[in-house]
């Protein structure tokens, strides 16, 4: 019966996603166990594609091999390895089989085989049970069949894929075919995959995309995406924040300059377009851009040259524009703040990223990426969400978007180990370590900001205001701290400041606009 279920799905005209889910149900039906779950292996990472009985967030995680043990066993064999109940390495899926109430958290039984395709490791399929006993030999070899018919469904879907992906690709294009990426965009709401859909279309037609949506919906990935899958993807994708460019600076940045073009210019340097020759430009809020600097680049666009300060003879560059704002440019334009001809150029195709709040359990997916990420950061055996958690993530309305569910998951985790969570049990996180911050009033943070060496109150928690700061706005004092220590010690320079810290410098720049450091205090990139 299992065999004919599985047979009739492999051949049935299904969209991938749709087969490789049917799978994994038909084979949790069949040996009548808690969670199956198909796993591909990127670069040194367990990825589910597919899952039935594990809770939604764990399609967000990537397991990284190095990192469980159980996982790396099954990997490294060809035939089925089952676990006894009291195996003593760690189950990556403790606290995330879905249970009855009363049921255990910890996974009793668990076997798992290893696919492969086209003779390489493809990834893995896992059984596990709560209830120990559930496998035995016989289930043993079955899975060793059932395997090769999970083999024939994965060489399916990719060759459905491929076919789908040549179809997009026109042929002069070299558009590679659609691979595992190092930053995948995570989601798999309807609303999403539409849109990733048509940016791929998009990304192929050299069409200048302006990126809109709120703070931290993820503008940087999907510009990256963009650049990844366009025809430009050899070249380099440069990325100039506009808010962090001064006017001063701002031209030489984009431009260049010669030798001697102003005082400290020691050497002739190529600006961002130029070492964008060939790829992408990525101008990240662009509707910061001050209004002199925005009539420049609207001629280097038009012209598709630019000029190094203090040369006369113009450079022809070749650059893909991708910008992004979290601003409606078009207020800015009726406002007077941007050049309605600059926004019509940047314009030519308009994507709204759409909000957290907008994407459904989305939210689930991401936070189990975050839980995992925190769980092998914290070097804790298992993390995970209470299902009243997992409403109250679902029902919050997150005005700082993905990196604020991001920043809310580690707290908790945080918070789960100071209230006395033991590494080695599996930690579920409960609402009221959740935290979730009353969103921030853009007026109330800078007055507070400004003096020093006091404890600010950033979000004051409703009906607390007197009582004393929590980890969150300790954590957040000691960094606002830390940034300003950094740049006082760099004499401004953000790019120093951020070596110093041992950041990235655009997460500095994000962290301290965040906090409120950026916006008090002007400095000079450099
Ligand atoms: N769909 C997603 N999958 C995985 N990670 C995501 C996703 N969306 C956002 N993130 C993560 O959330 C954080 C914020 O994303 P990003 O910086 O791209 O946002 P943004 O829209 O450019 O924000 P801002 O406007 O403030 O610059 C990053 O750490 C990013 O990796």
């Amino acid at each position: 019966m299992l065999d004919e279920t599985l047979l009739a799905d492999l051949v049935a005209d299904l969209p991938s996603a749709v087969r490789l889910q049917r799978l994994v149900r038909t084979l949790r039906e069949g040996f009548r166990c808690g969670a199956v779950c198909l796993l591909r292996l990127e670069e040194n990472a367990l990825v589910p594609v597919a899952l039935d009985g594990l809770v939604r967030e764990a399609l967000g995680r990537r397991f990284q091999v190095a990192q469980h043990p159980r996982l790396a066993t099954i990997l490294a064999s060809r035939r089925t390895t089952l676990f006894p109940p009291d195996a003593s390495l760690p189950d990556p899926y403790d606290g995330l089989v879905e249970q009855q109430p009363g049921q255990p958290l910890h996974v009793h039984d668990c076997m798992g085989i290893s696919l492969h395709v086209e003779g390489a490791p493809w990834g893995v399929l896992t059984l596990d049970a709560l209830e120990a006993g559930t496998f035995d030999a016989t289930d043993r070899v079955a899975l060793e069949r059932y395997a090769l018919l999970a083999e024939a469904a994965v060489r399916v879907s990719r060759l459905e894929r491929d076919l789908r992906a040549l179809r997009m690709a026109r042929e002069d294009t070299g558009l590679p075919l659609a691979a595992p990426e190092a930053r995948d965009i995570l989601g798999h709401s309807a609303m999403l995959q539409r849109l990733l859909r048509e940016l791929d279309v998009v990304a192929a037609s050299d069409l200048p995309v302006l990126l809109a949506g709120e703070t931290g919906v993820g503008k940087e990935l999907f510009a990256h995406r963009l650049h990844r899958r366009s025809a430009r993807h050899k070249a380099p994708m440069v990325q100039v924040n506009c808010a962090a460019l001064p006017e001063s600076l701002a031209e030489s940045e984009l431009f260049g300059h010669v030798k001697g073009a102003f005082s400290g210019a020691t050497a002739g340097r190529a600006g961002r377009f130029e070492t964008a020759d060939g790829g992408t430009l990525f101008l990240d809020e662009v509707g910061e851009l001050p209004l002199p600097v925005q009539a420049k680049l609207l001629r280097a666009l038009q012209e598709g040259e630019v000029q190094r300060l203090g040369e006369d003879t113009p450079r022809r560059v070749d650059v893909r524009i991708i910008a992004a704002t979290n601003r409606l440019l078009a207020d800015g334009v009726r406002e007077g703040h941007f050049r309605a001809d600059l926004y019509h150029r940047l314009s030519a195709y308009p994507v709204a990223i759409p909000p957290l709040r907008e994407r459904g359990s989305d939210v689930l997916v991401l936070a189990g990426h975050f839980l995992e990420i925190n769980r092998a950061r914290l070097g804790v055996r298992s993390l995970r969400l209470s299902p009243q958690s997992e409403a109250v993530l679902l029902a919050y309305a997150w005005p700082g978007n993905v990196r604020e569910l991001e920043h809310v998951i580690s707290r908790a985790a945080i918070k789960a180990l100071s209230r006395g969570a033991r590494r080695d049990d599996i930690i579920t996180l409960v609402p009221e370590w959740l935290d979730l911050p009353a969103p921030v009033e853009p007026a109330l943070v800078e007055p507070t900001l400004e003096k020093k060496g006091e404890v600010a109150a950033l979000a004051p928690e409703r009906g607390e205001k007197s009582a004393p700061p929590g980890l969150r706005e300790r954590v957040e004092q000691t960094q606002r701290q830390a940034i300003r220590e950094a740049l006082d010690a760099c004499e401004g320079s953000w790019a120093a400041a951020a070596r110093r810290l041992e950041i990235d410098p655009s997460n500095l720049h994000k962290l301290a606009r965040r906090l409120g450091v950026k916006s008090c205090r002007r400095h000079i990139m450099s």
